[in-house]
């Protein structure tokens, strides 16, 4: 067994090796830009060793020979200020192409990197994305991009720093060995020093980014729950938990201050006990003739010069370990499995609305318990025990241009079988096709083309009424009033100051709940979609809006089939077909009058939400405006859950 110093030791250099490796992939993705980088790196470091040698030469030809006859020409000190202009500018050059190489190398690799990581996250199926938290997604996108790419701005001035160690000891050895070793002495030894502060320090600086995203995801989690927070009112103690995050933050970043207040000035003033040295052992090699004023003047200039490049490494090594993380972070994602294999086929072409057929549809989810410790097995009691089965042999027929009400207590897994029927997920068993086509063999981007999920939430983006619909699409604005007149929205939006080009807040908090479930649906609507899938899209639209929504979509030409989850008598009224699901099964289908009479489950959850309806009926009406909430349906009667919103259809008994 290796002890606690030789497992470290082997941790450190495991990190190193890695954190090479990183830093070479950026080598291999941007040559040119780095070479350049490292060459202005090099030139700078041979210009500031030949800086010292001309000091050097000055001080010899020119100012003590000024010293001794009070006297100088002027040709002389021109030509030591034409050197020194020289040398200065050829310092400024090399300065400028590492800096900006080294810049442009890291910013092109976190944008590549970034661009890479958003990309894959819309690859990833919604299975992966359940298990992520959004915060997570987040300090994956942005912290650790940044923080894997952060050592490349110091990489060219560390590989410049070799080049200028070199020159400067063969300039040194050459001036004087005597004086050259005390170089020998001094700069290892602030090197070593840098390896141990950077290791005594890389803990606490990674704890503190640890720390950074806590205090961000904390933040995120109020912010975005404000109403709950304030409604509820929890703020103080939404207040304390944040101000617990931030001072574990603020301690963590003082521990790291307190370090560099201790190690800095010690890595100041070290080189200048070696410039202390040089000049006694240098007034003792000087009167003892071994070497001129002007070397010792080259010689001490250098020991200033040196003091800063010997200190890149430590930033470059004290980074590599964040480095390390962050590119592990980053790569979990990349090479996150999970992507769905798409075919070649294509939706069959041509007019009105697709067949929509389910065989077996059978679906499970992650057991949230087990999590990302899911131990992939292919031993079936494993794999069962791990998830929880939600949809089981789910058969659905839907003929072009039909609509159908897909009704169920809540937790039935009607909104899961949309998100299957979308392909936003493939089912653990079964098939889904459009016309006839497997959803698995279409072209990426067919389903999309033929079909279109109004979800549960809306999500709105913080762009212009026209943006939020046509999601940049190339529509034009006719079309865009069309949808809008169909989703019953286009009076409300001509109403805005500036209607379509009126500018939405984020998320859409400037619009009621209504209003922007029904700006959803002309999102869908407007891309003419051959199947519209309503996953309770229009539960906080007045019922009678709701109805003309559903009305209007049945008399357009654009004759799509239409599958709406529904809990309101009116909705499922004007479907041609009801499906019952319960318990993530299809237990019947007909009519609603049809259903009333033949299955008990349906009729006793839609007597449930007439019941609760009743109960509501002397309430005021919910403003089309805000959602309803979901609590308001009713409590689950045997054999179903689930409820509706109180509306005034829903006082008129069923039959
Ligand atoms: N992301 C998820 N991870 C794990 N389980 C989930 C997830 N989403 C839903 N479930 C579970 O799947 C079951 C079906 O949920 P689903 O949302 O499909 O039901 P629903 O019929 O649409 O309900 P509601 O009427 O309340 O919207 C529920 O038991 C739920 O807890």
């Amino acid at each position: 067994m290796p002890d606690d110093g030789t497992s470290s030791r082997t941790q450190h250099r495991a990190v190193f090796r890695r954190g090479l490796h990183v830093l070479w992939v950026a080598i291999r993705t941007e040559p040119a830009v780095f070479l350049v980088a490292v060459a202005g790196a090099g030139l700078h470091a041979a210009v500031s060793v030949a800086s010292a040698e001309v000091m050097g030469g000055i001080t010899d030809r020119v100012v003590l020979p000024a010293f001794e006859s009070r006297s100088t020409t002027s040709s002389a000190l021109a030509a030591a200020a034409a050197l020194l202009l020289g040398v200065g500018l050829a310092k400024a050059i090399g300065l400028a192409a590492r800096r900006l190489f080294a810049g442009l190398m890291q910013f092109r690799m976190q944008a590549r990197y970034r661009r890479s990581v958003s990309r894959t996250y819309l690859r990833l199926p919604l299975a992966w994305h359940h298990r992520h938290a959004t915060g997570q997604l987040l300090s994956n996108a942005n912290a650790d991009v940044e923080e894997a790419w952060r050592p490349l701005a110091p990489l060219p001035m560390a590989i410049g720093s070799v080049a200028m160690l070199l020159i400067a000891a063969v300039a040194m050895v050459v001036t004087d060995p005597v004086l050259a070793t005390i170089a020998f002495v001094v700069f290892p030894a602030l090197a070593v020093a840098n390896v141990v502060f950077q290791r005594r320090v890389s803990p606490a600086a990674t704890r503190a980014q640890a720390l950074r995203a806590e205090v961000s995801e904390v933040a995120h989690e109020s912010f975005d729950g404000a109403l709950v927070v304030k409604s509820l009112g929890r703020e103080d103690t939404e207040t304390e938990r944040f101000t617990q995050a931030a001072h574990r933050l603020r301690d963590a970043q003082i521990r790291v201050g307190r370090m560099r207040a201790a190690f800095d000035p010690v890595m100041e003033h070290l080189p200048n006990f070696g410039i202390l040295a040089v000049l006694l052992v240098g007034m003792w090699r000087l009167s003892a003739g071994a070497i001129t004023a002007g070397e010792l003047v080259q010689v001490a200039y250098l020991f200033t010069l040196l003091s800063m490049p010997i200190r890149s490494f430590g930033w470059l090594l004290g980074d590599l370990p964040r480095t390390v993380v962050a590119w592990d972070r980053v790569q979990a994602v990349l090479t996150a499995e999970g992507s769905m294999p798409y075919g070649e086929r294509r939706v069959p072409r041509g007019s009105g609305g697709v067949g929509l057929t389910a065989r077996g549809v059978g679906f499970s989810y992650e057991d949230a318990f087990t999590g990302g410790a899911r131990d992939l097995s292919d031993d079936p009691d494993t794999v069962a025990a791990q998830r929880s089965i939600v949809l089981h042999g789910v058969d659905l027929d839907i003929e072009p241009g039909r609509t159908v009400a897909l009704v169920g207590p809540t937790g039935a897994g009607k909104s899961t079988l949309t998100t299957v029927l979308m392909r936003l997920v493939d089912p653990d068993t079964g098939t889904v096709a459009l016309d006839g086509a497997d959803v698995r063999e279409l072209d990426r981007g067919e389903i999309a083309r033929a079909a279109a999920l109004v979800p549960q939430s809306t999500f709105v983006f913080e762009d212009t009424v026209r943006g939020n619909i046509t999601l940049g699409a190339d529509i034009d604005d006719a079309d865009v009033w069309a949808a809008l007149r169909l989703a019953r929205a286009d009076s409300f939006i001509a109403a805005l100051p500036e209607g379509l080009d009126t500018r939405l807040g984020e998320r859409g908090t400037s619009l009621s709940g209504g209003q922007r479930q029904r700006l959803a649906l002309a999102r869908a609507v407007v891309r003419k979609p051959r199947l519209l899938i309503m996953d309770d899209a229009t539960s906080a639209v007045d019922p009678q809006v709701e109805a003309q929504i559903l009305a209007g979509l049945r008399e357009t030409d654009l004759a799509a089939t239409v599958l709406v989850v529904a809990y309101r008598r009116a909705t499922i009224e004007l479907a041609d077909e009801v499906v019952y699901l319960e318990q993530g099964t299809v237990r019947d289908r007909g009519t609603h009058t049809e259903l009333l009479e033949s299955s008990a489950g349906y009729r006793s959850l839609v007597t449930a939400y007439e019941r609760a309806a009743a109960e509501r009926a002397g309430e005021p009406e919910p403003d089309e405006g805000g959602p309803e909430p979901r609590g308001l349906r009713p409590a689950p009667s045997p054999g179903s859950a689930g409820g509706d919103g109180q509306t005034d259809e829903t006082r008129e008994t069923v039959r």
